[in-house]
């Protein structure tokens, strides 16, 4: 029932004071009920009851309940605010490690788990756990008060008790398919529901948004019927408790007044059996009716702990703080075990140069700087960088030595500033307009009401396809990395942004590796290094003088172009 994984994620400290705490304040309870059954007796028997102690008693066991309570709670926020945050981060840094991996998940299945999943796993670890082992400390002190009462009740009542965890573990135990089908159908009805958002204006444009609307409400259904199942069951659970609470607490009491009868208690004793009879129950009750919320917890539990788990890349534990050369030896890799989508690469990319990467659709192009990047492992050959073998570098020093900058970069709607301070949180003002001169939108800024404060739309849907790639290039600027790769940033934008682009690369060729990646050879012509690569292999390499003066694929191409771009004739 209590995942292991969990309390090695996060200290157990909060929720030892946690109980702690509630056990104090249980024992206040104790003293007030023992004071008032006290005087309570003293008065039936017909003696004196001097009310002021008991007064007394009263208001500090008030005043240090409210404290014990606040400061319950104060430790219930730490707990889960701390379980929160560290998972949330956990979970953000797998995703961003798995990447584009086969076994990540669904975007919208990523933000249900990291959002209400982490939310009810919290009540499960903030809440619902510290009261499980108070309930059973809980039961042993007001036993131990009991049984110096009447130990037969007191047994009874002590007997009662287990049956409600009982109880909560085997319906957890029947109810875990339920949950397991739960999470999957709502994950399942959160994933379609963002896939038909995100695609809706094509499911208009060819008329297949009313089959997808009855799919969507197919699942819809089975979502209901599967959150009833669920309501249900734990409806029922919470029905088997509330009986066993209160038939326990009853026979408790009974016991007690049979015990009286017989002349085997005191009238104080079964004054304390029908005060504390309930408190006994109390914590279980609550206990009962925080298990539906936990339930789903545990169930979200495990699917974020299989994600955490899932396997990811392994990388070494040396760290570089400069590279000058990055090298390919006899590389092959295939994304599957019948197709290799590099076949036996060897090239060099070095600092000063701009090495530009061309090649039809499919030919292996991205998946060379994915593998420079150690996004996958799985090749054979070797990938140097300097004198490091890549399985060696560290993933801290790979991320700081290189910047990849395509055209899926991702435009906050955050201002200008924020955009930019991505790239380096710590980068000045003057550092910020520097590079949006470079990339010369320093003038689109300055015509903006809030200029850097300006709020960008969502992925910068109110930007230029040229704009947008030109404050992606600045914030890639701003990181100062010393090997950038360029993947075909300049697709689809204006000739004159394509211009501003290239100028501002062929700058920083002359102090870091540039690895620039087109399908357009226009843009490759003033390359110090050009590989074209043909279904994975590099079929040539060399200047572009070099190449354009051999009849072979480059100048092949690059006459087919030039044929397109002057329409053909
Ligand atoms: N994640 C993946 N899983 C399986 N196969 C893949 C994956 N990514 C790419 N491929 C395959 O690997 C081959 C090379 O793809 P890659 O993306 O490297 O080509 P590319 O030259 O960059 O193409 P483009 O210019 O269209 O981006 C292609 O046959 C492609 O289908």
């Amino acid at each position: 029932m209590i995942d292991q994984r969990l309390f090695k994620l996060t200290e157990k400290k909060n929720l030892i004071k946690l109980v702690l705490v509630r056990l104090f304040s249980l024992a206040l309870s104790i003293i007030m009920w023992w004071q008032i059954a006290g005087k309570l007796a003293n008065y039936l028997a017909g003696e004196p009851v001097n009310l002021l102690p008991l007064i007394l008693t009263l208001i500090a066991v008030i005043i240090l309940k409210a404290l014990s309570n606040k400061w319950s709670e104060r430790l219930t926020y730490r707990a889960s605010a701390d379980l929160r945050l560290k998972l949330r981060h956990q979970v953000m840094t797998k995703a961003f490690r798995l990447g584009k991996s086969q076994e990540q998940l669904p975007q919208a299945t990523l933000a249900q788990l990291s959002v209400d999943g982490i939310e009810q796993l919290e009540i499960y670890y903030a809440r619902f756990l510290p009261q499980l082992f108070y309930c059973v400390l809980a039961s042993l002190l007001i036993f131990a008060t009991l049984v110096q009462f009447a130990v037969f009740p007191a047994i009874i009542l002590l007997i009662c008790m287990p049956l409600i965890p009982v109880v909560i573990m085997s319906v957890m135990k029947i109810a875990k398919k339920i949950l397991d089908k739960y999470w999957t159908r709502y994950t399942d009805l959160g994933a379609k529901f963002h896939e038909n958002l995100s695609g809706l204006a094509t499911l208009k444009a060819y008329h297949q948004d009313e089959a997808r609307q009855k799919n969507a409400k197919d699942s819809a259904e089975q979502f209901r019927k599967i959150t009833m199942r669920l309501l249900s069951m734990q409806l029922n659970s919470i029905t088997v408790m509330d009986i066993i609470s209160y038939s326990g607490a009853a026979l408790g009491i009974g016991l007690a007044l049979i015990s009286y009868q017989n002349g085997q208690i005191s009238i104080m004793g079964v004054l304390m059996f029908v005060l504390l009879g309930a408190e006994f129950f109390i914590p279980m009750r609550q206990l009962g009716s925080l298990f539906h919320v936990a339930m789903n917890g545990i169930s979200a539990c495990k699917k974020l702990f299989d994600y955490l788990a899932l396997p990811e890349q392994i990388y070494g534990e040396k760290d570089m703080n400069h590279v000058s050369e990055i090298q390919f030896k006899h590389v092959d890799f295939g994304y599957t075990d019948y197709a290799l989508a590099l076949k036996d690469v060897s090239l060099e990319f070095k600092k000063g140069h701009f090495t530009a990467i061309v090649g039809q659709s499919g030919s292996g192009k991205s998946t060379l700087v994915q593998l420079m990047l150690h996004r996958f492992q799985d090749y054979q050959g070797q990938i140097v960088w300097d004198q490091l073998e890549l399985q060696e570098l560290s993933h801290k020093s790979l991320t700081n030595l290189s910047t990849l900058v395509d055209n899926k970069g991702y435009i906050y709607p955050m201002s200008i500033r924020d955009n930019l301070l991505l790239g380096n949180k710590t980068a000045s003002e003057t550092e910020l307009w520097r590079v949006l001169s470079e990339v010369q939108l320093i003038d689109f800024v300055k015509g903006r009401p809030y200029q850097l404060d300006e709020i960008l739309n969502e992925n910068g849907s109110d930007l230029s396809g040229g704009q947008r790639q030109r404050l992606l290039l600045a914030r890639a600027l701003l990181k100062k990395s010393d090997v950038y790769i360029f993947d075909e940033i300049t697709s689809g934008v204006d000739l004159a942004s394509e211009e501003i682009i290239l100028d501002c690369l062929k700058q920083l060729a002359q102090k870091k590796i540039i690895i620039f990646i087109s399908h357009r050879l226009y843009n490759v012509l003033s390359a110090d290094q050009i590989y074209v690569f043909e279904n994975g292999r590099i079929v040539e390499a060399g200047t572009p003088e070099e190449l354009q003066a051999q009849t072979g694929y480059f100048n092949n191409y690059f006459a087919e172009e030039v044929e397109v771009f002057s329409g053909g004739q």
